[in-house]
């Protein structure tokens, strides 16, 4: 049953959801994680329209920069008044879901305090600096800034230093050099007083690595810029222009401050795998949306004949569209699952970090240095497609898509660029491999089991086991996930030894072998996401429920085969009839999706606010309010432009004069 069902909304949208197989409704609660969540998510999108002071005056994409920026500062001045009564503020995912309400997608003035300023001072700090900044930082007092990135940036060779005074026992910050200058921390242009500031510790002239550093950048009262600080906007971005990305220079200025060295050399790194953590279901969510407009719009919109004579169908009827389409949204939800499952994942492990316990560091940079890659690079290309899928219209701003997407831009580059990330991975991967040549010449066992990668010390000769069942395999589909990622994962260890044996450096070889290397830590991405996607489907009760999500996990799990059949296929794993099997397995859970499309996207239960798109409207009223929306353009204003006359109707009379000569 599809519980959105209203009769003034556009009848191709009803005929579409009284077609239902299963409950919309048990459909949320299974990606949203719960009934519960279900409900609260609709009472604070209730609590949201009901209060009009926390919406957009105009859409954003009619406002000018300086518009946006205060908008949203106006929006973020009555925010705490009213996310006390919204939400819990205690349920990261409550207030997740409000800012998302309230701010939308193109960031906004407390943004990077939010997500990294702050809890690095939660994280990083000892219990004397938590008296003095935690309250006031919970209670928004000062606003702090994540400046770690420079001009020219690696972690380990920042640039910035932070040289201890013996004398006068102060940190020393400096920027020595153009190329030290921080670019891009989110808000420290001009809204954020404090900035997080990543730095070269020194003392006694021994360098220490980079080190977080609390430094006031701009003057509590004021907000003037204190001594020996140049700090600003970096200027207009494709995406997030809402959001201030800065740049600064710190010239000897002297934050106060002890040393307390951490619990492992990387703990500095955490923010960055907090915000990773909520990267991926993020992507998830933004891949949803994008397919939630497209299938929409794709059953209102009327094009072309399949059987001549019959009349204009619904484009959702091409098999291309499904094609293009449905595989978004099935990658969409298993972005949202994994990163459910990683984001509990990485707060435990943050919790056992302030216990002392990092006994499962590397096993979580590793996967969420992963997931972020993947969920990124893959939603910025699903987007793309879910845009196209709406020709001209898509285009144009009133579909959402120019927002969503430009601001999906950033997510293959923010916290850590995607390829450097999986280079991380393949690290990692590297030393799993050591350890199963290591074992197998001398018997050992490895170092600790773990089920993220248990499957790379399965020794049993694998067979594919693809086949044309009419119910399908999903296990026979992860074992050669699984096949592909291990192979892959010792053919470029094998490849780094033998070009060390012919004298290379470790790090000249590995650069040869980065292409190989990343191949290999996508596989184990993939295998890590189809193993939870299975695993929480695995879990549901209830067949009408059942059958749905099984479609979904179907197409995704064949459409990746297809994606990585070449790796399957070279050494003779899978065979061509195989393939034939794959690509049968994609166009039956097409069809069996196409009449549950609409419901599916339903389920999301994502508001108009949410989808922020003419095109995916909830009532399918498409075409009234495209006009609405452009004749709602500030060009509109005026029947005849202030400066028409100034430039082209002063251009044409003189060329009518002309002709008139
Ligand atoms: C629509 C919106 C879409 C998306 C965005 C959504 C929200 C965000 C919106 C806006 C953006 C807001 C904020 C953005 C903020 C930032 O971008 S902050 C800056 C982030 N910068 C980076 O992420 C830099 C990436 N680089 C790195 O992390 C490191 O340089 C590195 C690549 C990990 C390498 O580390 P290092 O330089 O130290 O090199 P090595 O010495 O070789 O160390 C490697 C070993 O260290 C271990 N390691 C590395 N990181 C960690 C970690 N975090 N935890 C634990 N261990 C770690 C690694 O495993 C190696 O271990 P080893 O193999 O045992 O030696
Ligand atoms: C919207 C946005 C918001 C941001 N917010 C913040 C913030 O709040 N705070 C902050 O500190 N930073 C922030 N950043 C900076 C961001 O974290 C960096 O841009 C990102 O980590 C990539 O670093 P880079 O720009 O120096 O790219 P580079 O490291 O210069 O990478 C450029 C290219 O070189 C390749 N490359 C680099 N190193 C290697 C390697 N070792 N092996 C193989 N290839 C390599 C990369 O794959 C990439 O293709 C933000 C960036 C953006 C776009």
């Amino acid at each position: 049953m599809n519980h959105q069902i209203k009769k003034d909304d556009n009848p191709d949208l009803i005929e579409e959801r009284s077609k239902a197989t299963f409950d919309t409704d048990a459909f949320g609660a299974f990606i949203w994680g719960g009934y519960n969540n279900l409900k609260r998510r609709r009472e604070i999108a209730r609590y949201y329209e009901d209060h009009k002071e926390l919406h957009d005056t105009v859409p954003i994409a009619f406002m000018t920069r300086e518009e946006k920026l205060e908008n949203a500062y106006r929006k973020a001045s009555i925010f705490e008044n009213h996310i006390k009564k919204a939400c819990d503020v205690n349920n990261p995912e409550e207030v997740r879901y409000f800012n998302w309400l309230v701010y939308h997608i193109d960031g906004h003035p407390t943004s990077v305090h939010s997500i990294m300023g702050f809890p690095t001072i939660i994280n990083q700090s000892d219990k004397e600096q938590q008296e003095r900044w935690l309250q006031s930082g919970e209670n928004r007092e000062y606003l702090a800034t994540y400046a770690q990135t420079e001009l020219g940036t690696n972690i380990k060779k920042l640039e910035t230093t932070a040289t201890y005074d013996q004398k006068t026992e102060e940190f020393i910050l400096n920027s020595p050099t153009v190329t030290s200058l921080k670019w891009w921390p989110g808000n420290m242009g001009h809204s954020h007083n404090v900035a997080i500031v990543m730095a070269q510790l020194w003392i006694n002239n021994k360098c220490y690595g980079p080190h977080p550093f609390f430094v006031q950048i701009r003057d509590p009262k004021t907000h003037k810029p204190l001594p020996g600080i140049t700090v600003g906007d970096i200027g207009p971005k494709f995406g997030l222009n809402t959001t201030d990305n800065g740049f600064l220079k710190l010239d000897h200025v002297f934050p106060n401050g002890t040393y307390v060295p951490p619990v492992h050399d990387k703990i500095a790194y955490s923010s960055m795998m907090l915000v990773r953590a909520i990267i991926t279901p993020l992507m998830g969510e933004n891949l949803c949306i994008g397919a939630t407009i497209a299938i929409r719009y794709s059953a209102i919109r009327r094009q072309g004949e399949i059987k001549p004579g019959d009349g204009e169908v619904q484009i959702l009827d091409y098999q291309t569209q499904q094609h293009r389409l449905f595989p978004q949204l099935a990658r969409g939800i298993a972005f949202l699952l994994a990163g459910r499952n990683t984001y509990n994942f990485c707060n435990n492990v943050l919790k056992d970090i302030k216990n002392g316990d990092v006994s499962l560091l590397a096993d979580l940079h590793a996967i969420l240095c992963g997931l972020k890659a993947i969920s990124s690079y893959q939603a910025e290309l699903g987007l793309e497609q879910c845009r196209m899928a709406c020709g001209g219209h898509g285009y144009s701003a009133a579909s959402g898509f120019p927002l969503l997407n430009s601001n999906q831009f950033n997510g293959v580059t923010v916290e850590g660029d995607n390829l450097v990330l999986l280079l991380q991975v393949a690290r990692y991967l590297m030393k799993r491999a050591k350890e199963i040549r290591y074992e197998i010449r001398y018997g050992q066992q490895p170092s600790k089991p773990n089920e993220i990668y248990d499957y790379l010390f399965d020794d049993a000769p694998k067979k594919c086991l693809i086949d044309q069942a009419y119910v399908p395999n999903y296990k026979n589909v992860l074992e050669s996930f699984e096949y592909l990622s291990k192979k892959l994962t010792l053919q470029a260890y094998d490849k780094l030894e033998q070009l060390k044996q012919r004298g290379r450096t470790s790090e000249v070889a590995w650069n040869e072998c980065s292409v190989e290397l990343c191949k290999a830590a996508r596989a184990h991405i993939r295998t890590f996401l189809a193993r939870t996607f299975i695993n929480e489907v695995n879990q549901v009760n209830g067949l009408p429920l059942l059958t749905v999500l099984k479609d979904l996990l179907q197409l995704y799990l064949f459409y990746e085969v297809k994606e990585c059949m070449a790796g399957l296929m070279e050494d003779g794993y899978m065979l061509g009839q195989q393939l034939h099997y794959v690509k049968k397995n994609i166009y039956e859970a097409l069809s069996k999706i196409r009449p549950n499309a609409v419901s599916i996207v339903d389920s999301f239960d994502f508001t108009d606010r949410e989808l922020n798109s003419v095109l995916g409207r909830r009532d399918g009223h498409v075409y009234e309010n495209l006009l609405k929306w452009a004749q709602a353009s500030p060009l509109n204003k005026h029947d005849v432009l202030p400066f028409h006359h100034k430039y082209l109707g002063r251009m044409m009379e003189e060329a009518r004069q002309k002709s008139r000569l």
